[in-house]
């Protein structure tokens, strides 16, 4: 590291005095700054091989938020700048969100001598790497890869595609059922990148989230003057979506009116826009998702039978995580490696240990939480000895908090288990049912039943 040159941030005299001292006698050069307003300077004067930022200046203590405004305008200044965070109070969340946002590493304060060089060492030998890259990609023109298509992985979604295959050239509509996290948004973009309409658009509406009052207008658009904020004639995401596909998620939420007003929109083929009287044809694919049971809602009469018929030609079910366990090691190592690629960390692969753990585990927020558990596992590794890492137990948070599912106990019996996810959920989200819901991928009707049921 004897030709690299260093930059460090923090507000903290003492620190800097220390770091510098530490880093002289193996780096270059080593600059160090107080004062985070003279970044832009620094960097405009300069060329940094990494900078190492604090993320908690004093003016913000502990919340990091000052630290992440730094590191966006370095960020911006230099979009290939090399920043290593400083980050105290063991907030290794705040780690992950920084990576997350940009940042190559992080060191935690107190720092460890041996660590803390390792960290700088691979955020500087990254950046030779990068100008080595960028500068073969000078002399060979790059393939370009098959940006924007999805990448669906299971052998136990093998028969979900067939069908999409099968399905996605017809205008059939189709209803994907599944619990939250399971897959149903990329399956709907999936039956419209097979479909002839995949060079028109594929317009997304999270209907459940919409309130009374946005729902027609956000849907089938509005004139000026239709109601105060009506400041100018605006298209719905129906009419958006004409020629191509619209994607309706969480449809089970809709109230009775939002079903009617959407069943005279199927039913007629056309929209009128708020205000308006001139109805205009539409030419839409319909696909709709939701993690209710819409047939109990039916029987319930909660939810419209003639609009399930009229969305349901084709019904998809997605299956929960934790009834396809052979997906798990598949998914887990298809996100490993796209994140140890994506964080640039030395991580190989999964211990047995570890996913022997990950199949025994209930999995309630399903392949979405897989995902987010694996990125933070990936981003929270240590290189051991600089070869290639395998993720251990030790790695793996299920859920920090701990209120949801801990891998399974056996000894429990299945009922025992479902009180206690609820009873956790319940706590974490402060009874609030439309939360504890979406997480465990129940409806919030069902969540009811068993409230009842278990007397909670
Ligand atoms: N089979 C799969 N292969 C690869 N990635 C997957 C697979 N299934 C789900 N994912 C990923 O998991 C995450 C959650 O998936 P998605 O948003 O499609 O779930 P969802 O069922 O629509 O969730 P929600 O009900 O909460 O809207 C996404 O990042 C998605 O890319």
């Amino acid at each position: 590291m004897q030709d690299a040159k260093l930059l460090l941030v923090d507000d903290d005299p003492d620190v800097l005095l220390a770091a510098r001292l530490l880093l002289k006698r193996h780096v270059g050069a080593v600059d160090i700054e107080k004062n985070p307003e003279k970044l832009p300077f620094l960097l405009n004067n300069n060329r940094y091989d990494a900078i190492v930022l604090d993320m908690n200046f004093q003016r913000d203590v502990s919340s990091g938020r000052e630290g992440f405004a730094w590191l966006d305008r370095i960020l911006d200044i230099d979009p290939k700048a090399r920043v290593v965070l400083f980050t105290a109070y063991g907030d290794v969340e705040m780690a992950v969100r920084a990576i997350k946002a940009g940042a190559v590493d992080f060191v935690l304060k107190p720092w460890q001598n041996d660590k803390f060089l390792d960290t700088i060492r691979g955020a500087v030998n990254g950046k030779k790497e990068e100008v080595e890259e960028r500068e073969d990609s000078q002399k060979t023109t790059r393939k370009k890869g098959s940006a924007g298509s999805t990448t669906i992985i299971g052998s136990a979604m093998r028969p979900i595609l067939e069908t999409v295959e099968q399905v996605a050239p017809t205008d059939a509509n189709v209803l994907i059922l599944g619990e939250n996290g399971t897959g149903k948004d990329l399956i709907a973009r999936a039956i419209h990148e097979h479909s002839n309409r995949r060079d028109k658009p594929f317009v997304s509406v999270d209907v459940g989230a919409l309130t009374e009052s946005l729902f027609e207008s956000e849907l089938f658009g509005h004139v000026k003057g239709a109601f105060t904020d009506a400041r100018d004639d605006r298209a719905g995401r129906f009419e958006e979506a004409n020629g191509g596909t619209i994607f309706l998620d969480e449809i089970g939420n809709l109230t009775p009116s939002q079903q009617a007003r959407l069943l005279t929109v199927l039913q007629q083929r056309q929209v009128t826009r708020v205000g308006s009287n001139k109805a205009r044809a539409l030419d839409v694919r319909l696909i709709c998702a939701t993690n209710a049971d819409l047939a109990e809602r039916v029987a319930e009469r909660g939810f419209r039978q003639d609009l399930l018929y009229r969305i349901n030609t084709i019904e998809l079910h997605l299956p929960p995580l934790r009834e396809r366990p052979s997906d798990i090691g598949l998914l887990a190592d298809y996100f490993l490696k796209k994140y140890a690629k994506q964080y640039n960390r030395p991580v190989s692969g999964l211990s047995p240990a570890l996913l022997a753990e990950m199949k025994q585990y209930r999995w309630p927020g399903n392949v979405r939480e897989l995902q987010h558990a694996v990125e933070r596992a990936v981003i929270l590794a240590r290189p051991e000895g600089g070869s290639g890492t395998l993720l251990e137990p030790a790695n793996f948070v299920f859920r920090k908090d701990g209120n949801a599912a801990s891998p399974v106990n056996e000894t429990l019996q299945l009922e025992d288990m479902e009180r206690q996810l609820i009873q956790q959920a319940m706590q974490k989200h402060r009874g609030s049912i439309t939360d504890v819901a979406r997480e465990l991928g129940v409806s919030r009707q069902a969540l009811y039943r068993r409230l009842e049921k278990f007397g909670l």
